[in-house]
């Protein structure tokens, strides 16, 4: 997968330097290519196949208007890192005529004597441009990792705007390529690609002047030759990019083969899946290797090839160059150094074909992250959005909300109203995909209601600020959401700065001290993947504890005991009950086993059982383990 054009182009570049330059001439190559391509292997692999083949470009010009003005700051950088290497390149012009200097002063007349000052000269010219070629590729990458950080900055910062509603609708994998590669693929045409063909062309210019320089006739004729270059570099092009793309897409199959199966190990291992697995691997496998091997039999054409052409205007040079000398127009040093010339001119002007490919490819992936930037959140701050200064009485209230997803026909939630005043307990029931989390997901401002309203103390939390009303609610997900850092990270994700006493407290109230002080580091023990280190009740208390520092007025409790068996559903109960203590709960559950005495009960009835989902009851007493009767109850109190 590595074998794609522009590293190809880059070592041929390489060796034909190093075969025809003379010896300590040091060969520009463009600094960041290989990084880059090394660092692409590693990322996935489907995304960036159907990002190269799906993606309609767009224009440079768009991409240079939208992504330009985060080079601010950068620019000198860049501009830094292409002057160092036009010193290179110009280095390289006078080692050269030096060479020839050399050839037809020393070599010729054998004369010693005058060896030793252009000899000097050369090693100071050879460290000059050793210098400028590091430091141009310094100055560069470091302007280029800048801008990506500024840019990956700017771009995830806009991510996090938008509702969830976005991610749900799309995958995950293709999210992250246009974060990374489609971003490094806009800086390699905005930052270094920019220097790259000021450079080259730069390179292109200084070396066909010097040959020019040299013998102009001569130059013409070799000239001829690079129309050959380009044809070659164009039919190759295209059929790289064919052999790139399949390979993308064979390396894409093969990770999603490999991340499903070990996601899913525990399923393989006990259904004994493990040889089938193995298998789908191996398919996939040979399709990668099938595609690895086109790739490479283009390689190996490529390069004999171009060499093919090399050849040739080679010993046109030498036989003009011979005839020429032996008519006394033209020196031996004259002629190597005109052949040196040639030797960075042509593969100078094959980066030209290259940077036109790279364009391409950059000019698809700044498509896919502006459509990421013109994506807007469903939902947003209003102008006049005021901020809650002081903590929520926690007054809640649904009025008449209608409700429809995006894109669904069938509204999901029809008129519902419920008030649920400061520290009630309201437990709402209803069937699976009734519209119970979609409750919690108004009252956060995830979607607008598309009629009713939602209040809170009595104002409109479409008049809120989201970050104030979010600071007021706290939802307990159904499944406990941890991150993969310690305990004590995942307790203080609730309140940024809460202090390890804060912590243990919110430990304690949520039964989890104990466990925690077993653990081999105790608050410090990371919980793994997910919390994937600890069972589900311990993830749940740790998700408990995380809301009690959080010490929100309004709570949303979405089926906290999923997945628990009786005993530790009854163990975490205790927890919860010190959680919703003070609180206005929104208690989201079908298992009424553990439901606290008392409460007041809401039941949600899906569309095909009346037009839509309606709430059907407020205010039931819901009877402890008689979850059909409550039902009942409520029913024939609608109102
Ligand atoms: N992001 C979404 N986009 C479109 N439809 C959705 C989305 N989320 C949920 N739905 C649909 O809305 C309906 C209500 O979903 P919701 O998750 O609120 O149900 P629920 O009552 O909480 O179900 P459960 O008890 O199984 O968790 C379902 O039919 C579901 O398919």
């Amino acid at each position: 997968m590595g074998r794609l054009s522009p590293p190809l182009v880059g070592r041929w570049r390489l060796r034909m330097g190093r075969r025809m330059a003379p010896p300590g001439l040091v060969v520009v190559e463009a600094p960041s290519e290989s990084r880059r391509a090394t660092r692409r292997l590693s990322l996935s692999a489907r995304d960036r196949a159907d990002r190269a083949a799906l993606a309609p470009a767009v224009s440079i010009r768009r991409t240079f208007r939208e992504f330009w003005p985060d080079t601010r700051g950068l620019r000198w950088l860049f501009a830094v890192g292409g002057v160092f290497a036009i010193a290179a390149a110009l280095s390289e012009v006078a080692a050269i005529a030096l060479f020839g200097h050399i050839t037809d002063e020393v070599l010729v007349t054998r004369d010693l004597g005058a060896f030793w000052r252009p000899a000097a000269a050369w090693l100071g010219l050879a460290a000059l441009a050793g210098a400028s070629a590091f430091g141009g590729a310094y100055v560069t990458a470091l302007a280029a990792e800048r801008f990506l950080l500024k840019l990956r900055d700017r771009i995830y910062a806009h991510v996090q705007t938008l509702s969830p509603d976005y991610f749900e609708n799309r995958r995950l994998g293709d999210l992250m390529a246009r974060l990374t590669d489609d971003i490094e693929s806009i800086e390699q045409l905005v930052g270094s690609g920019l220097v790259k063909v000021f450079t080259t062309v730069a390179s292109v210019i200084f070396f066909a002047g010097a040959a020019f320089f040299v013998r102009w006739d001569l130059a013409l004729i070799t000239m001829a030759l690079i129309p050959c270059f380009l044809v070659v570099s164009k039919v190759f092009a295209g059929r790289f990019r064919t052999a790139a793309a399949s390979e993308r897409l064979s390396n894409g199959a093969m990770n999603s083969v490999i991340e499903e199966s070990l996601a899913n190990q525990s399923l393989v291992q006990a259904y004994n899946r493990q040889a089938t697995e193995s298998r789908r691997l191996h398919v996939e496998g040979r399709g990668w290797l099938r595609a690895n091997m086109s790739q490479a039999r283009l390689s190996g054409l490529y390069g004999p090839i171009v060499q093919v052409i090399e050849t040739v205007s080679m010993i046109v040079i030498l036989g003009f160059g011979a005839w020429e000398i032996a008519a006394g127009r033209l020196t031996l040093g004259g002629l190597l150094a005109f052949a040196a010339y040639l030797a960075l001119l042509y593969p100078a002007v094959q980066g030209l074909g290259e940077i036109a490919l790279s364009v391409s490819e950059a000019a698809a992936g700044s498509d896919r992250v502006m459509e990421v930037l013109r994506s807007r959140p469903a939902v947003t701050d209003r102008r006049t959005a005021i901020t809650l200064v002081s903590r929520s009485r926690g007054h809640v209230e649904f009025e008449d909300v209608d409700f429809t997803y995006p894109g669904r026909r069938r509204p999901t939630l029809q008129q519902v109203s419920f008030t649920a005043e400061p520290g009630q307990l309201i437990v709402c029931t209803g069937p699976s995909g009734a519209g119970k989390s979609t409750l919690a997901k108004l009252l956060l401002r995830f979607y607008e209601p598309d009629s009713g309203r939602i209040l809170l103390d009595g104002v409109d939390i479409r008049d809120l600020t989201r970050a104030s009303l979010r600071d007021n609610v706290t939802v307990l997900h159904q499944e406990s959401m941890l991150f993969s850092g310690t305990v004590r990270e995942n307790i203080a994700y609730g309140r940024p700065g809460a202090t390890l006493d804060q912590v243990i407290r919110a430990a304690e109230l949520a039964g989890v001290h104990d466990f925690v002080s077993t653990l081999p580091r105790g608050y410090e023990t990371p919980v793994g993947q997910r919390g994937r280190l600890l069972s589900g009740g311990q993830r749940q208390r740790i998700a408990i504890a995380r809301a009690l520092v959080r010490d929100a007025p309004v709570l949303v409790l979405d089926e906290p005991m999923t997945g628990l068996d009786e005993v530790t559903a009854g163990r975490v109960m205790e927890p919860l009950r010190r959680l919703m203590a003070g609180r206005t709960t929104i208690l989201i559950t079908h298992d009424l086993r553990h439901v606290p005495r008392g409460a007041r009960s809401i039941v949600l009835e899906p569309a095909h059982r009346r037009d839509g989902i309606r709430l059907r009851r407020v205010g039931a007493r819901i009877r402890h383990h008689r979850p059909h009767d409550d039902r009942v109850r409520s029913t024939a109190l609608t109102e």
